[in-house]
């Protein structure tokens, strides 16, 4: 049985920490050797995948530890710029453990993909045309990817909705609901939107204009809970403050845009490390915190009758294992075989699992000693190397301006210069 629970991790080598990875995930040497060779996306790769490349950007991979998400070990690896991200992600999968993990489950995998029709007089009457053609719009786009439907995807329902009074007046909004299966989905629907059009101008008399998918992928969310005895926590009046700063929150959109800031620094570190669309899952997550009218935490945090801490994450997570980057950029791959999932459905639960505990981990630390110690401390390796400062000197030096709370990189540049006159 695997298990992801580890203690000290971090204090191992980097070469150690992957042997430990490769290991739990059993990757073979060429997913090892991928994972440590930052040229292993050549230039030729780079040139394919987007437009007037010129070179490669790199990020540290980190990988969380300790998450135990439905019963099942997962190591999750975060590409990320942020210190203390990784760190955070593991600390509160460490506590989670010790009260049976995390619970995470989904809708579906159901994308919307938008047809917008103008120039028609009668909206009203032209939806009607639309959902009594909804039989023979769904065969058609299902013709348009043979790939899916074979493997169970397609078409499940077509919608019509009359937006009224916009600016440029009425106009009538297709949806076309798609099982993606396994992909993001987007290009799958897109396809469909736009070879679907002219029949839809045929039947409603008005003209096409977008034909693009929605990032609102209401049917497609993906949910995590987990429950926090109040003595792992240390004592029921951390409970309290966890809740007080989600009643915060909940009350205040400048605070709900931190605390959702704070969900998304690990599920957008994990969705880039397996080569997802970021911008889909952040889109569809600040959209979906807004979908009451006024911008919302998209976390709960309550107590329960035993005075333990419960706490509820539910989002849109349109992520794919096939399609986009996920099956070209070998690192992405390594990441997606790291996790060990086994359908897109289990990907977006493993995300939802993240950013759970990535919000209970800064918000724990935010309610009661304050964010600096544990960030700074860990952002201050950054600033000492922006110094010049390496090896002992670094130590040294992070030391320093931990203890003196004066993490600044003049002040890292004026200890650098002390260290070298010794
Ligand atoms: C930083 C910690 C974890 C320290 O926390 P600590 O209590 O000093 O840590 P510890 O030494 O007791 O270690 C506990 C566990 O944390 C992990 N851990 C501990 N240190 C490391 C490390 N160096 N590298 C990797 N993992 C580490 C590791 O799993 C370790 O277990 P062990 O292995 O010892 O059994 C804690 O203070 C924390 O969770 N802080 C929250 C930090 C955070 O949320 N950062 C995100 C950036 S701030 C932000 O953008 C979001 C925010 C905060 O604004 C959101 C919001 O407002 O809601
Ligand atoms: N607004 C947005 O979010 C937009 C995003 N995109 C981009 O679209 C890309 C993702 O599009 P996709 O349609 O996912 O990629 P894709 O078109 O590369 O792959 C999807 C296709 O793979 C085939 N397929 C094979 N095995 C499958 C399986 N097990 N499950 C489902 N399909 C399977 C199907 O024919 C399906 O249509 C991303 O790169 C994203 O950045 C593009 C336009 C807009």
């Amino acid at each position: 049985m695997k298990n992801s629970e580890y203690k000290g991790f971090y204090k191992l080598s980097i070469e150690d920490r992957l042997k430990e990875v490769v290991e739990f995930a059993g990757l073979t040497k060429d997913e090892s050797e991928a994972l440590s060779d930052p040229n292993v996306l050549t230039s030729d790769m780079a040139d394919h995948m987007v437009e007037n490349v010129i070179g490669r950007y790199s990020l540290p991979m980190g990988v969380a530890v300790n998450f135990l998400i439905n019963g099942k070990d997962y190591l999750i690896p975060m590409v990320t710029e942020e210190p203390s991200v990784v760190a955070a992600a593991s600390n509160g999968a460490k506590i989670a453990r010790e009260n049976g993990g995390v619970f995470a489950s989904n809708s579906g995998t159901v994308m919307i993909s938008q047809i917008q029709v103008l120039d028609i007089e009668d909206a009203n009457y032209a939806r009607i045309k639309v959902l009594e053609n909804r039989k023979a719009i769904s065969e058609k786009c299902n013709e348009m990817d043979p790939v899916l439907i074979k493997l169970g995807g397609g078409v499940v329902d077509v919608e019509a909705k009359v937006v009224e009074s916009t600016i440029i007046g009425d106009m009538l909004v297709v949806h076309l609901k798609v099982n993606t299966l396994d992909a993001m989905g987007a290009n799958a629907v897109n396809t469909m939107a736009e070879g679907i059009s002219p029949f839809i101008e045929e039947i409603t008399g008005g003209r096409v204009n977008l034909r693009i998918l929605s990032n609102l992928a209401i049917f497609r969310l993906a949910r995590a809970r987990a429950k926090f005895s109040k003595e792992s926590l240390g004592g029921e009046h951390v409970v309290d403050a966890i809740i007080d700063a989600y009643a915060f929150a909940e009350a205040d959109p400048f605070r709900a845009a931190t605390h959702n800031k704070g969900i998304m620094n690990g599920i957008s570190a994990a969705v880039l490390a397996t080569g997802n669309d970021t911008r889909a899952v952040e889109s569809g997550a600040h959209a979906y915190a807004s979908i009451s009218g006024s911008y919302k935490p998209l976390s709960t945090w309550e107590k329960d009758k035993n005075g333990d801490l419960v706490g509820t994450l539910e989002l849109p997570m349109a992520v794919g294992l096939v399609g986009g980057a996920t099956k070209v950029h070998p690192q992405a791959k390594a990441a997606v075989r790291i996790l060990n999932v086994k359908s897109a459905g289990e990907l977006g639960q493993v995300f939802a699992a993240l950013g759970l505990i990535q919000n209970f981990a800064a918000v724990r630390v935010l309610a009661t000693e304050g964010v600096q110690r544990g960030h700074m401390g860990l952002h201050a390796r950054n600033i000492a190397a922006v110094a010049g400062a390496t090896g002992d000197a670094l130590e040294a030096i992070v030391k320093r301006m931990v203890s003196e709370k004066k993490v600044r990189v003049e002040y890292a540049q004026e200890l650098l210069k002390e260290y070298e006159n010794k």
